[in-house]
């Protein structure tokens, strides 16, 4: 799979935001945007995730970092948003740089249609020269459609251009086995599986979100997309080059070989589902390949209400979950089909198909990727 020339960096409010203040660190911004126009020269394009909306806006609605709860912190970052955009901008005539802002949320990932489009969009920003700058859309966030924090937001978008190298910018120059401020903390150089140190990974800066958990968390969804990951420290001079050049300590996390692509990921790594098929044992094994479309004939049951383009569940008679696919039909005309086996299904939907419910271009085995989720317990059986 080609991987485009990009680098996704993420940037921590610590960095951009003085924590007495509250105001925007113009000093790490210049050398941020100076090494990113060294790169730029280089050929390759910068996607930058910035956090520090919240706390940019906390003075402006007479908050502090302790005392905002969320509706305080969704209001601050509307306030906060355009003073980072601004000082962005700014930053970047100096070198040369067109920024553009780019707010998100978890939906924007999840449905296809808008995955397609935030994606076209960032193509065609890089396209026309100008530097993308992301960030979760807080304002209007809710528990449902919140990713939550930057480094797994940073991460869905390196999973979606295919970026080469993920980087994410911190207060500390990377991963210890154990909070960095107890006694004989350990540095971790290079990170084949993150499991390991979840437990290792407790507390935050003041103005962080999610501490090291979500920047493991984040690794692991980059590493499967098969993006090298670094976690370093952002108060140095070329904080970006020096760490693509090797100059300098980070923690490596180190990309997976038999990575998906982005659509693979795209349709593996859904957080909703909209419903589920099931498909005999014998069935399941031949979809292991890759090759092979789940046909009108495999359907042993159906479950949930779903549409077109929907990312399923295709579980086995023994309730394992087998693959993931975008049904071409939705849930009504799936059962249609399914009670009426002897039918045509021109005479039952009024138009011509070849059968094929999930094509083999929009299924995805998880047989490598250890995503599955078997049907939880208490869940009946998808039936038709
Ligand atoms: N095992 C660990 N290794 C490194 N840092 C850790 C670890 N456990 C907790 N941390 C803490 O994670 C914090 C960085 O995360 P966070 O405050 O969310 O920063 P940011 O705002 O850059 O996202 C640091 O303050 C660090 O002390
Ligand atoms: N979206 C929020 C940042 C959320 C977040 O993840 O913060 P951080 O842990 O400092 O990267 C903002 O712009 O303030």
């Amino acid at each position: 799979m080609s991987r485009s020339n990009t680098v996704v960096v993420k940037i921590g409010s610590t960095l951009v935001a003085n924590s007495d203040r509250l105001t925007p660190r113009f000093g790490f911004m210049q050398r941020l945007l100076d090494d990113i126009a060294r790169l730029r020269d280089r050929g390759t394009n910068v996607i930058l995730c910035s956090s520090g909306a919240v706390a940019l806006g906390l003075k402006t609605v007479g908050e502090t970092p302790e005392s905002a709860g969320i509706s305080d912190k969704q209001a601050a970052a509307a306030c906060g948003m355009p003073l980072l955009t601004n000082a962005y901008k700014q930053i970047g005539h100096e070198y040369g740089i067109e920024i553009a802002q780019v707010l998100l949320t978890l939906g924007d990932f999840e449905d296809h249609r808008r995955f397609l489009n935030t994606r076209n969009t960032v193509f065609r920003l890089m396209e026309a020269g100008v530097m993308p700058i992301v960030n979760e859309n807080d304002s209007i966030t809710t528990e449902e459609i919140r990713v939550g924090d930057n480094d797994r937001l940073a991460a869905k978008v390196a999973q979606m251009v295919d970026a080469r190298d993920f980087i994410i910018l911190t207060e500390v120059d990377g991963l210890y086995d154990r909070h960095p401020d107890e006694e004989g903390a350990k540095f971790i150089e290079e990170v084949t599986d993150v499991a390991p140190f979840m437990e290792a990974t407790k507390g935050k800066s003041t103005l962080g979100t999610g501490g090291m958990t979500t920047k493991l968390m984040a690794a692991n969804i980059a590493q499967e997309a098969g993006v090298t990951t670094y976690i370093a420290h952002g108060e140095v001079d070329h904080p970006l080059t020096s760490i693509l050049d090797g100059e300098r300590r980070c923690t490596r996390f180190v990309a997976h070989e038999d990575a998906a692509s982005g659509w693979e990921s795209w349709i593996a790594n859904r957080l909703q589902m909209a419903g589920s098929l099931r498909v005999s044992n014998e069935v399941a094994e031949e979809l292991i390949d890759g090759d092979r479309a789940v046909m009108r004939a495999d359907i042993k049951g159906i479950d949930g209400e779903f549409t077109r383009g929907d990312v399923l569940h295709i579980y086995d008679e023994d309730g394992i979950e087998r693959a993931r696919g975008l049904s071409d039909f939705t849930s009504e005309e799936l059962r249609v089909l399914a009670v009426n086996p002897h039918l045509d299904a021109e005479q039952l939907l009024g138009y011509k198909t070849k059968g094929e419910i999930v094509r083999s271009k929009n299924l995805v085995s998880l047989v490598k990727r250890h995503l599955r989720w078997d049907l939880p317990e208490g869940t009946s059986d998808p039936t038709i």
